[in-house]
């Protein structure tokens, strides 16, 4: 849940870069003119928002001089005015296009950002009807635009955008290209005349490939403001061929029918053909409410499209009706927002990693921000072409996003922002580790160092050599492998092998027990499984898949270096990029001899084929949420050892479903296709039967 102290709030807020002074005026006459100066930039961002599809500022600032405003408007009500952005949504919609008046007006939602905010709404809602219970429906908040769609005759006449909430912008053509949106409704429970609302939006897919396509022109910040700029052209083709979809949602009005709550309502769009959320839920308590907002507020990663909260709304529509609106929004709805996943701050330099292959890798380093409770100070920028693509300049104002688990991204620079001096960005000509100069493969996006010596290149590849998924040396870190290149201990990975208790104790920090544990990790890793080294060795395009087909393949690292390329090759799975790759990395003899000197340190190079004859041969398991006992990898690694096999994902043919805590979706699933299910310790018993067997 997010923080529910107001200092946090002015913290959170204190982080985005603010544009505007924070001293709180002192005369009326100041606070009048500090009034004028928040309306006319919220004024000039709902313009950029709403209009221009191209925010200028971010949410959560846009929000932040919203609410800055309302504070002092309630405080001096003698400062209000019906002019004021407090008092109406969206923005005037431009002349260019025809205007539709709504003959319901399109309203806006009042946001609560925690638990407290939700529960004054409630008290809110109960001192207007003391009385009443209420049940509500809770739905997702998508990122969209707002759509009043109005069938006649069951025939779709009209498609128009909220606009200012009285006048929309009547953009029909355009949303008869939407396929989704029905042209005619469906069933035998049709009204003379009713419009529909809900929300035109964008998948995350769809945004990204429209983002990758654009070239010179003005990235989108989010799919929001992409579905907008999307059904905002003058040529409907255009619209048509950006894939947008709509879920519908309310009801503006309806003639010739009665309908009693917003869940009928939902469920007769769905009858009529609408696409309506499948994540829709009826609850009968505000605490059931909570639980939907908490729920969704981490499992929205893993949506297809994006959503900023959640919206409530007390079903009963006399209930509705009774509680009536205040200022621009209805007293029976409210919006639970998330934290934003999108801050706005500077782009302080532009910095090169030499890669483990040698390629180049720019970031990002940030001016520190806070995003959903992490402080951000860089991200990756993936290569040049892409930072001249979005046309990112060192000095920048720039969009940072953090979404999922994904490494930060920086989405685009404001544009707006800029004064002048920023810097245009080139990548160096030479390797800044080395000097070497760089090689640029055509046709690729990446640059590398092709120096096989360059300490860029070369640390990257002891760090990775050492990492879980590789060699899984877990106990020396990237702090150490420092102190170890620093100290010259280390200068290839075989050195590893060499190392000795008491040069480990040479290094500042390395204790008794931590040396101990080094050595005993460095020895457990001569074991592991002959795919695991092929991952380590970096060799480049060779990611634990690859490496897994080729010792599956050859079995052996002797049979894999004699092999032709023409024999790599021809292995399914493995394309001519990667085939060359391999092969290239094999014949070089500083690599050979890196091998030999493995080799000679007795660690393992030959694939253990128990796939056929091993205990569980011919078994497939899933694991799924978290294990107690050990890692869901170490799990996986068992289980292959004794012959059975990791499914990707859940089918009628899975033999075994493993549940741990906090299990997600696959074990619905499994349960529907009538998968057998079973808990860790069935696993532990599973494995000790068969470990038992192997060492007696
Ligand atoms: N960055 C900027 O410069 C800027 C400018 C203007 C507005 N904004 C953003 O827009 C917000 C206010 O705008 P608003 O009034 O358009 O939206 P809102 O957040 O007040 O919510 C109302 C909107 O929610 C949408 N919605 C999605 N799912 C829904 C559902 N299931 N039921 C009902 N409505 C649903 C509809 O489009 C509806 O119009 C601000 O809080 C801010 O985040 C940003
Ligand atoms: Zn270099």
């Amino acid at each position: 849940m997010q923080n529910e102290t107001p200092e946090g709030q002015k913290q959170a807020a204190g982080t985005q870069g603010t544009l505007w002074e924070q001293q709180p005026p002192k005369d009326e006459n100041q606070l009048a003119a500090h009034v004028e100066k928040l309306r006319h930039q919220i004024e000039e961002a709902n313009y950029q928002y709403y209009i221009e599809d191209n925010p200028t500022l971010t949410d959560a600032e846009y929000d932040q001089l919203m609410r800055e405003l309302q504070q002092i408007e309630q405080e001096h009500p003698e400062l209000v005015s019906p002019e004021s952005p407090t008092q109406r949504v969206g923005s005037t919609p431009t002349q260019e296009v025809p205007q539709h008046r709504h003959p319901v007006p399109m309203l806006s939602l009042a946001n609560a950002r925690n638990e407290k905010e939700l529960r004054e709404w409630y008290k809110r809602a109960k001192n207007i009807l003391p009385d009443a219970t209420f049940s509500y429906v809770c739905e997702l908040k998508i990122d969209g635009l707002a759509m009043a769609l109005t069938y006649e005759k069951g025939k779709l006449t009209i498609g128009a955008s909220r606009g200012d909430g009285m006048v929309g912008e009547d953009w029909t053509p355009n949303v008869r290209t939407i396929r989704t949106i029905p042209q005619r409704l469906r069933g035998d429970r049709i009204p003379d005349r009713v419009e529909v609302r809900g929300e035109i939006y964008m998948s995350i897919d769809s945004f990204e490939k429209l983002n990758a396509e654009i070239t010179g022109g003005k990235l989108f910040a989010n799919p929001r403001n992409a579905a907008a700029g999307s059904l905002r052209q003058k040529d409907p083709r255009i619209t048509a061929s950006r894939n947008l979809n709509f879920f519908g949602y309310q009801i503006g009005y309806i003639d010739g029918m009665q309908v009693h709550s917003q869940w009928e309502t939902l469920q007769l769009l769905k009858e009529w053909g609408f696409p309506v959320n499948p994540n829709i839920q009826l609850a009968h308590s505000l605490d059931e409410v909570l639980e939907y907002c908490n729920k969704w507020e981490n499992e929205r990663f893993n949506l297809p499209y994006e959503i900023d909260g959640v919206v409530i709304k007390i079903n009963d529509l006399a209930q509705q009706e009774e509680l009536g609106v205040v200022a621009r929004d209805p007293r029976w709805a409210i919006a639970f927002k998330y934290p934003p996943t999108q801050v706005a701050t500077r782009l302080l330099d532009i910095r090169v990693n030499v890669g483990r292959t040698g390629s180049l890798n720019p970031w990002a380093m940030l001016e520190p921000i806070n995003i959903r409770g992490v402080t951000v100070s860089r991200a990756a920028l993936h290569n040049e072409e892409d930072i001249q693509r979005k046309d990112l300049r060192i000095g920048d104002w720039v969009l940072v996003q953090r979404a999922g688990e994904v490494i930060p991204q920086v989405v685009k620079p404001v544009i707006e922002r800029r004064t002048g001096q920023e810097e245009v960005y080139h990548l160096p000509e030479n390797c800044p580790r080395c000097g070497t100069k760089i090689v640029r493969i055509p046709d690729q996006a990446m640059a590398y160092c092709p120096n096989p010596h360059c300490p860029g290149r070369n640390f990257e590849s002891i760090t990775h050599f050492v990492s879980k998924p590789a060699m899984d040396i877990d106990t020396i870190g990237e702090k150490t492998c420092e102190q170890l290149v620093d100290a010259g201990l280390i200068q290839t990975v075989s050195d590893f092998y060499n190392l000795t208790k008491d040069q480990l104790l040479q290094l500042e920090g390395v204790k008794e027990k931590s040396a101990n544990n080094m050595i005993g990790a460095i020895e457990a890793s001569k074991s592991r499984p002959f795919s695991r080294l092929l991952f380590a060795l970096g060799i480049r395009y060779v990611g634990e898949k690859t490496a897994q087909i080729l010792a599956n393949t050859f079995g052996d690292i002797d049979q894999l270096m004699n092999a032709s390329e023409e024999q790599i090759n021809a292995i399914p799975g493995i394309g001519p990029k990667i085939g060359h790759s391999v092969y290239t990395w094999f014949q070089q003899p500083a690599n050979r001899d890196l091998i030999q000197r493995l080799r000679a340190a007795g660690v393992n190079m030959k694939e253990e084929r128990h796939g056929q004859d091993g205990p569980l041969a011919g078994q497939t398991f899933l694991l799924t949420g978290r294990l107690s006992s050990m890692s869901r990898p170490k799990a996986e690694e068992a289980i292959k050892q004794l012959g059975g096999t990791i499914a990707t994902g859940v089918s009628k043919s899975l033999n075994h479903l493993i549940v741990g805590e906090d299990a997600g979706s696959k074990l619905a699933k499994a349960q529907k296709a009538g998968v057998p299910v079973h808990d860790e310790q069935w696993l532990l018993d599973l494995l000790a039967q068969y470990q038992q067997k192997a060492e007696a």
